[in-house]
């Protein structure tokens, strides 16, 4: 490391400096009255400069700046849903304009989980091998005969195939007509017969990207996906005409008691497939293949990946308008250090927990809990020193799909062996998890901070549009707080 001299060698009346300002030794009364008035004027501009640079400053501070949240949690805990919550309460008409989009994905959803019960069904058709070699994952006993009339529900099914790979390109050429960085998982490419029911999930690196590029594709083809008019019945293209002519076998197929017999034994839960209304009675599901409802867009599943930016401007009651910045961070299961250039300047993450996962694995890595994987990523972030400052904010997600489970008699503390014998009930598991997350949080915080955490379904505007109210108002509070307005 070189080192630098900072006395001066030379002795105060031969410093270059001072000889340059000092005036002339035979300066005349005029020459220094003019030479003072300049460095008057001088000393003014130079004051001047300085006050404005002060009121720039205090203008910074007290102006709304723009508030940064970012979305944090592993794959399919609800990011890119509460995103859309943001972009309802927003920007609606954003939201509403987009519907033609979201109705080829809600269509995607159906028809790609229809695919996969029909795939069952063939599994089950398979001649069970007794051999310890046997790729048969179902034991003879658990897998009920299918019924001829099951077998025809089956045939009049197998439409859909068609349709699932007419959406699956229309969407991927959508996508890829973006720019390089959008990445489309390979699923695309295989051929349909070449796949099986665990195949990756269509993905895009930037929701709104898909969707212009999708509007664009649409405007070319017809106007009946993009105005409310669901099907054009004159089109035989149009998924929705094959979607609809299979209504009522699927709702037939869905409600069969041999079907859920087969998918229960074969560990499959439509709860869990993203993108439906199972549970809704028979007219909405119907709804949900023709149109997109608002719930149906909450629900409409595809995968982000890489970081996405969305913006809002929001005034917050007679309060300062502020300029909101969500970042919906795809996928993140791995991924501290791809999240780190995001870290410093956050003024919240909202941190979503899947708590209905307790008797998952992960996708990607199939030995690993997903509820544990969770409480892992929280740990990592709530001890992550760049974010001590930054307010964090815990939706322990998809409640309604953990009372579901709860319900049905899975049992937590099977998967959760810490849980014990305690009931096997919403109430009571709900409770331990949020202790369990509470004590992370301040166990593992570099300093103490409030602990936020809210009990969420995040597909169910109502509630989640009242709890992202409260998030607001508390990032509101503590940026005023900053600005030292408060
Ligand atoms: N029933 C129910 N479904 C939910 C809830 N939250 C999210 N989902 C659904 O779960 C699926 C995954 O949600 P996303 O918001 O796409 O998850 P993500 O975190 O963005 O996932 P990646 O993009 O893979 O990182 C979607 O079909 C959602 O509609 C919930 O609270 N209840
Ligand atoms: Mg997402």
């Amino acid at each position: 490391m070189p080192k630098f001299k900072h006395q001066s060698n030379y002795p105060a009346d031969e410093d270059p400096l001072t000889k340059v300002i000092a005036p002339p030794p035979d300066e005349s009364l005029k020459e220094r009255e003019v030479r003072l008035a300049e460095e008057a004027a001088a000393q003014r501009r130079s004051d001047a400069i300085d006050e404005e640079l002060n009121r720039q400053r205090l203008a910074e501070k007290k102006a709304p700046k723009c508030i940064r949240i970012l979305l944090l949690g592993q794959s399919e805990s609800g990011k890119s849903t509460t995103l859309k919550n943001f972009q309802l309460i927003h920007s609606s008409k954003a939201f509403r304009d987009e519907k033609a989009s979201w109705r080829a994905v809600v269509q995607l959803n159906v028809a790609r989980s229809i695919r996969i019960i029909l795939e069952s069904m063939t599994e089950a058709q398979k001649p069970h091998s007794d051999s310890p070699q046997s790729s048969s994952p179902i034991p003879t006993a658990d897998t009920p005969p299918l019924s001829p009339e099951l077998l025809r529900l089956k045939m009049r099914l197998l439409p859909l195939q068609q349709v699932e790979e007419n959406l699956l390109r229309r969407l991927s050429s959508a996508a890829s007509s973006e720019h390089e960085a959008t990445h489309l998982s390979p699923v695309t490419n295989i051929p349909y017969s070449g796949r099986t029911g665990k195949q990756k999930e269509i993905t895009v690196n930037s929701t709104s990207q898909w969707k212009d590029a999708f509007g664009r594709l649409l405007s070319t083809a017809r106007a009946s996906f993009q105005s409310d008019e669901n099907i054009d019945f004159e089109d035989p293209n149009d998924p929705g005409v094959v979607l609809h002519a299979c209504a009522d076998d699927m709702i037939e197929l869905w409600n069969d008691p041999t079907i859920k017999a087969l998918l229960s034994s074969r560990k499959q839960r439509l709860e869990d497939m993203a993108g439906l209304r199972w549970e809704s009675s028979i007219a909405p599901f119907r709804q949900s293949i023709n149109m997109s409802f608002t719930e149906d867009i909450l629900r409409a599943r595809i995968k982000t990946i890489g970081v996405s930016e969305h913006r809002f401007t929001l005034k917050a009651g007679n309060m300062l308008s502020h300029d909101w910045r969500i970042y919906d961070v795809g996928g993140a299961r791995s991924l501290p250090a791809a999240w780190a250039p995001y870290f410093d300047n956050m003024d919240a993450i909202i941190f979503l927990a899947p708590i209905s996962c307790f008797d998952q694995v992960l996708e990607e890595d199939q030995t690993v809990n997903r509820l544990e994987d969770s409480i892992l990523l929280w740990k990592s972030v709530v001890s992550n020193p760049l974010l001590k400052n930054t307010e964090t904010v815990l939706f322990l997600n998809k409640i309604d799909i953990l009372k579901a489970k709860l319900h049905a008699g899975i049992q937590f503390g099977h998967y959760v062996i810490s849980y014990g014998n305690r009931p096997n009930d919403y109430e009571n598991a709900s409770a331990y998890l949020k202790k369990k997350f509470s004590a992370l949080h301040k166990q593992y915080s570099p300093s103490p901070r409030v602990f936020y955490c809210h009990m969420t379904t995040v597909t169910d505007p109502k509630s989640t549009q009242h709890i992202l109210g409260n998030v607001k108002d508390m990032v509101i509070r503590q940026n005023l707080h900053d600005s030292s307005l408060v």
